[in-house]
């Protein structure tokens, strides 16, 4: 059995959408038909009526912490991929700081299992660059790729030793793998919670500087260059890494990166006061390096956007600023976020923010979704452009709450998600 969707709006380059009928057959996409041609015969098949919604390749995200194994306080395989499927996203890659970290092959094998078991979208996982993240000693790169990892990183934590991640990057490079990076200078760092800045002055804080994310990166880009390998910046969040990966494009160095929507959207002057849900890796920093993101991903320097999904706990957040442990979630505020604030004030148009949320990620890891295009998989994404809803928490499939965004008033929430040609989420 398969399932028609009739009047969905498809992107047709720039804003314009186009009335279609998409009949994905089992788990490709086997027709699309003009809304204005006679139906084929749907007998046998669901269908379901997209009212003119947008019906765009499901969304995808390259940066995600799904917590399992070791943290199932914080989110689970099931929480986390439900999560994903309300904001759209169908295929996820999550990152290796569990508990155990993704450092063996038993390890990828139990997330690749559970995913299998529990979730309800695509799940990629990564492999760590270090055993334990430790910095000490790398990880078994080809077991880790022949168990299904699709790159290493280990996210969290900078690789401290340069020559530690040389020698990450010859290794990946060998094996057409790419090194996925955390740019984090320890000892520019050490103890702060927000960035160096308006807020940081005005509660006599100690902030963290922008170089301790642009050196790693300076460093990384010159060990891409000496390597060969493809090597991914992770959020991107300073004027000074945008700049150097603008750099490394233009000399043909084979660097990638990303960037999230809370360092689209918000700047240390943003945050209200000391609370934790403003608390995140890399920190907000200043309005110019906000500009300097967009700029970035407006020229291509930075190439996808990914959430950094970052689930924590209720009373982990409660310790405050200082105490509490970094990260937001990002899943179910994502797409209506940046397309509130970006597609619908008219600085983007709606194909642009869609390929780097679909097609580019796609392109960068090397995968084979993010089109919507007969023969190719039906993973879709149904959304909704024109109903305003205010970003409430409490509804939130993740186990974590904690957003800056709440109370937002946005557009664009997706209302169905098909994974393979199954509805795996519908509003
Ligand atoms: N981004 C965050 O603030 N936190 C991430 C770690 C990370 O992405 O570096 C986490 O695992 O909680
Ligand atoms: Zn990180
Ligand atoms: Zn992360």
């Amino acid at each position: 059995m398969g399932i028609w969707i009739l009047n969905a709006s498809l992107a047709a380059g720039g804003n314009e959408l186009k009335k279609k009928h998409v009949f994905a057959n089992g788990e490709r996409i086997e027709q699309i038909v003009d809304a204005g041609e006679a139906l084929p015969d749907m007998a046998g098949h669901t269908v379901i009526d997209a009212q003119g919604k947008l019906l765009a390749p499901g969304l995808i995200d390259m940066h995600v912490h799904l917590r399992e194994p070791g943290f199932e306080y914080k989110e689970d395989i099931a929480s986390g991929t439900r999560s994903a499927a309300r904001g759209g996203f169908t295929a996820i890659a999550c990152m290796p700081n569990t508990r155990p970290v993704i450092d063996t092959v038993e390890t990828v094998q139990y997330v690749l299992n559970k995913a299998q078991t529990e979730g309800i979208v695509r799940v990629l996982p990564y492999g760590c660059i270090t055993k334990n993240e430790l910095g000490r000693e790398l990880t078994d790169f080809d077991a880790l790729k022949e168990a299904g990892v699709i790159g290493y990183t280990d996210d969290g934590v900078g690789v401290q030793s340069a020559q530690m991640m040389k020698d990450a990057m010859a290794k990946a490079a060998s094996i057409g793998m790419p090194v996925i990076a955390h740019c984090e200078d320890n000892t520019l760092v050490e103890g702060a919670a927000v960035s160096e800045g308006a807020f940081a002055r005005k509660h006599g804080l100690k902030g963290i500087p922008n170089e301790s994310e642009a050196i790693h990166v300076g460093r990384d880009i010159l060990l891409a260059e000496a390597t060969g390998v493809h090597y991914h910046v992770c959020h991107v969040s300073t004027e000074q890494s945008v700049r150097l990966i603008r750099q490394a494009k233009q000399i043909g160095i084979k660097v990638t990166a990303e960037v999230c929507p809370h360092h689209l959207l918000l700047s240390d002057e943003d945050i209200p006061g000391m609370d934790a849900n403003w608390k995140m890796n890399p920190p907000l920093r200043t309005p110019r390096d906000v500009q300097a993101c967009i700029e970035g991903l407006v020229d291509g320097t930075i190439d996808i956007v990914v959430t950094d999904h970052a689930p924590h706990s209720e009373e982990e957040k409660a310790r405050g600023m200082q105490l509490a442990p970094f990260g937001i979630v990002g899943f179910e505020t994502a797409f209506p976020l940046l397309y509130t604030k970006f597609v619908a004030t008219g600085q983007w148009t709606l194909e642009f923010l869609l390929d780097k949320m679909t097609k580019l990620p796609a392109q960068v890891f090397g995968l084979p979704w993010g089109t919507i295009e007969v023969g190719k998989t039906a993973d879709l994404t149904l959304i909704d452009l024109e109903t305003e809803k205010k970003v409430n928490p409490a509804e939130f499939l993740s186990k974590g709450r904690n957003t800056p965004f709440t109370g937002w008033s946005l557009k664009g929430w997706p209302t169905l998600t098909i994974v393979g040609g199954n509805v795996v989420w519908s509003e």
